[in-house]
């Protein structure tokens, strides 16, 4: 519905996986539309390809298997920068404090940022004790990202409390 209100032609995801989102979102956009897709695993990726090809939405999009952060440097790095109306963070929580900063350059005044995960469990509502150990390490991460984005000028949010947890994120200027 998000992709059909905003209608969005230059698409950026990153964290892939077998590329559900990736194709949830190919299907909702204009057939002149482009995703830019990253992920550091290319093996996954190739599981969902089939469906992406059935479903005729491979034109859409463009898949690079890199690791993101160095990807969107070299974005950020040449001449004329792409220019995004929409991304969606789904990769490595440690770094969402990072693609924000990289993704407040590359996404349009005006665009929209949707990062996922941003409820992990429901894990940032507990103390830490009530937490599993191993789910610790990335709570402390999001935790800190959703402070950090709350108090951001440079953006508004909407926290979606669906499934994991979405914020959305609008840039202002
Ligand atoms: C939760 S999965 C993505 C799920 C997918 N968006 C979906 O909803 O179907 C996270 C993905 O992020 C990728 N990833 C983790 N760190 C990354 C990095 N630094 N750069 C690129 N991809 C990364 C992993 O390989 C993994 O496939």
């Amino acid at each position: 519905m998000l992709m059909r209100i905003m209608n969005p032609k230059r698409t950026l995801e990153i964290g892939v996986f077998t590329g559900y989102s990736l194709l949830s979102t190919a299907l909702a956009l204009p057939s002149e539309s482009q995703i830019t897709a990253i992920d550091i695993d290319r093996e996954a990726f190739e599981v969902g390809l089939p469906f992406i090809q059935k479903a005729g939405m491979e034109n859409k999009i463009k898949f690079i298997q890199a690791d993101a952060i160095s990807v969107l440097n070299e974005m950020l790095n040449n001449d004329t920068q792409p220019e995004f109306d929409y991304a969606f963070v789904d990769a490595d929580k440690a770094n969402y404090k990072n693609y924000h900063e990289q993704l407040l350059k590359l996404v349009k005044t005006g665009g929209m940022i949707a990062y996922d995960n941003t409820l992990w469990y429901g894990f940032v509502a507990k103390e830490e004790d009530e937490v599993p150990e191993n789910m610790r390490a990335v709570r402390t991460a999001i935790m800190e990202f959703n402070g950090l984005i709350s108090s951001d000028p440079r953006v508004e949010i909407s926290q979606v409390s669906v499934g994991d947890g979405v914020t959305l994120c609008r840039r202002l200027h």
